[in-house]
């Protein structure tokens, strides 16, 4: 039983897009649904996270039209949202959830959420704790710790909030209630996450300002509708960028791919292994950076990735792990302890199943140690049910010398339903 996988043995040579970038696909689904009037959405990832998204909203009373990746969002305004008249599931999807309770803690009215069961273990208190300083009402098992829970939206109060953990899903939920509270509301962080809720923000006119590290916002009654071009999405681009680095003879270009300097510490890591990196064709659309990222075999070596970074590349540590199997030397992650908290322990995930591929690689506290060079080998895998476990896995079976059986492959629905097509696509 299982999805059975084989090597390819020979190199990639091939240009491609990859869908959507995930995290804002969902914030242009609230910003849109937030706004007056009606907004267009481009290039929207149909994952199963972001259809989650378009579900809540439409269950606030926002009409949502989907054709494929076009979306056309009849914005209610913010005063017009409606009580939901059942509870709200968001599925598997974290950046669904935390955002939305920072929305739903300042709506005048009542909502219960919930979701599967890896999101069920997934911590909410850094997003409600925060929350009830503002005078959010929230309640739920373990002092509203986890999902299930109930909101009871209340006008909030801004406040000033020095962010304890780097997270750009707590940012933002604070930043979607300072949207509705009363006063000014600012957010510290002291290593920037991504800032694509910033950045939307201010195009649809809210009143936000950033000063360094701190990030203001005040109430605002009405936003302008927007339409919103969404790149292509780096995290995902990420899979393919490191099967080019790692199968001799290949290169690859990933088209239109978003370049946020917030996210793109997967092509700092690439670089920083040796592996030959081009970025052509830079261009500013929607307030996003894009261009086109052309990645070519070359043998790479170990490498430190701790600190700074670590936000800018939290997505990518499993296909990174990946590559360091295939790096020359020492591999060590550091400052990473938020990946076990992920869809899954990404840290015990990536080990267990590294190790039965045949690498040489230890769990840490908050990361991993990867001794390469290895040569990787068939065996049976799970996924864990987490769509980046699944897609390195698949990435991995390229290169291991026999058959990878995969449990379960349904988890990459979550943020690429079209992988496995478009890595075909790729090989041939
Ligand atoms: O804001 C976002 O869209 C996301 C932020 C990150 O999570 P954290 O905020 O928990 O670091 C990331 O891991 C997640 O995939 C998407
Ligand atoms: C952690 C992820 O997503 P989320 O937190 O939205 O579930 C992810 O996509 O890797």
């Amino acid at each position: 039983m299982g999805y059975e996988l084989y090597p390819i043995n020979r190199p990639i040579n091939s240009e491609m897009k990859v869908p959507g970038d995930k995290s804002i696909s969902h914030r242009a689904i609230i910003l849109t649904s937030l706004a007056n009037g009606k907004s267009r959405i481009y290039n929207f990832l149909e994952g199963e996270d972001c259809l989650r998204t378009i579900d809540a909203l439409r269950k606030l009373g926002v009409t949502i039209e989907q054709e494929g990746s076009y979306i056309e969002v009849h914005g209610k305004g913010i005063n017009k949202l409606e009580e939901p008249n059942a509870p709200i599931y968001f599925g598997n999807s974290g950046t669904t959830a935390r955002l939305m309770l920072g929305l739903l803690a300042g709506l005048p009215f009542f909502t219960a959420v919930y979701g599967d069961a890896s999101l069920s273990n997934r911590p909410m208190n850094r997003v409600v704790q925060p929350l009830l300083e503002m005078g959010a009402l929230i309640e739920g098992r373990q002092n509203a710790a986890y999902l299930p829970l109930a909101i009871k939206g209340q006008k909030l109060m801004g406040f000033t909030y020095k962010l304890p953990v780097k997270s750009a899903q707590v940012k933002s939920a604070l930043l979607l209630a300072g949207l509705l509270a009363n006063g000014e509301t600012t957010i510290i962080e002291d290593v920037a996450t991504r800032d694509h809720t910033e950045n939307m923000l201010k195009a649809f006119g809210a009143d936000i300002s950033i000063h360094g590290n701190e990030i203001t916002i005040s109430n605002k009654q009405s936003l302008q509708a927007n339409d919103v071009y969404v790149p292509g999405d780096i995290s995902s681009a990420a899979f393919f960028l490191v099967a080019a680095a790692i199968i001799p003879g290949s290169s690859l270009t990933v088209k239109q791919v978003g370049l946020n300097q917030t996210r793109t510490g997967i092509i700092d890591v690439l670089e920083q292994m040796g592996a030959s990196v081009e970025i052509h064709d830079e261009q500013k659309k929607s307030g996003e950076m894009i261009g086109n990222v052309t990645v070519s075999y070359q043998q790479v070596k170990g490498t430190i990735i701790e600190g700074d970074i670590i936000p800018r590349l939290i997505d990518e540590i499993p296909i990174i792990a990946l590559l360091a199997t295939q790096a020359e030397g020492k591999t060590v992650i550091r400052d990473a302890q938020e990946l076990r908290v992920k869809e899954t322990d990404r840290i015990e995930a990536v080990v267990d199943v590294l190790s039965k591929l045949g690498a040489r690689i230890e769990a840490t506290d908050d990361g991993m140690v990867i001794y390469g060079k290895s040569e990787l080998h068939g065996a049976e895998v799970s996924s864990y049910h987490d769509h980046r476990i699944g897609m390195m896995i698949v990435i991995a079976s390229l290169i291991a010398k026999g058959k990878v059986t995969l449990d379960d492959i349904s988890s990459i629905n979550i943020s690429y339903p079209n992988f496995l097509n478009d890595l075909k696509n790729i090989c041939q």
